[in-house]
């Protein structure tokens, strides 16, 4: 059994991410999502919806074995309880593959650190970021 590890905001839910969730459960058989905690999304504005209604979102799709809202301090701890074979990173996330396998490797977690692919747009008018979308409800909305 090769349980895999996802992670992210996912605030409102678009292909993009479906597609990233279908890349890195291809990578092993069971998915595992970690739901970023709002108060720790830093890098950009804060996300709309709650970390718990983020989260059952995510369980709801059809590739997600589990959804877990991530630790509030230390990014590690759900990663020691799933004990995952790999980490998947999404294609554009900051976090850099070496620096996550140092870190993993002075907790001795024996796991793999991957990198998922983009989704490109498959017709004009689909939207695949969460800021675009939020963008969208801005100009059409408002
Ligand atoms: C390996 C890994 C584990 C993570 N675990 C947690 C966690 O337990 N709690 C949490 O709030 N965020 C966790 N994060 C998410 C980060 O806090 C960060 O907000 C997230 O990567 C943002 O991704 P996105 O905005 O590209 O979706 C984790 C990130 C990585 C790379
Ligand atoms: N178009 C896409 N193709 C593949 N993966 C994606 C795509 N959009 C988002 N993801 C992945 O989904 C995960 C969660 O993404 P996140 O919640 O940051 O959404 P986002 O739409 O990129 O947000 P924002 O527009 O606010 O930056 C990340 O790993 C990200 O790489």
């Amino acid at each position: 059994m090769r349980r895999v590890i996802a992670q992210g905001t996912f605030d409102i839910l678009h292909p993009g991410h479906v597609h990233y969730l279908s890349d890195a459960k291809a990578m092993g058989d069971e998915l595992h999502v970690i739901i970023a905690r709002g108060e720790n999304v830093t890098h950009k504005a804060k996300p709309i919806l709650d970390d718990r209604q983020r989260r059952d979102m995510v369980a709801a799709l059809d590739v997600v074995d589990e959804a877990h809202l991530g630790d509030p301090d230390d990014i590690f701890v759900p990663i020691e309880e799933i004990d995952p074979s790999v980490i998947v990173l999404g294609y554009d996330q900051h976090h850099d593959e070496a620096g996550i396998k140092a870190a993993l490797a002075e907790r001795g977690i024996d796991c793999e650190v991957a990198r998922a692919t983009p989704r490109d747009q498959t017709y004009d008018e689909e939207v695949l970021s969460t800021g675009r979308i939020i963008d969208r409800i801005i100009e059409r909305r408002c």
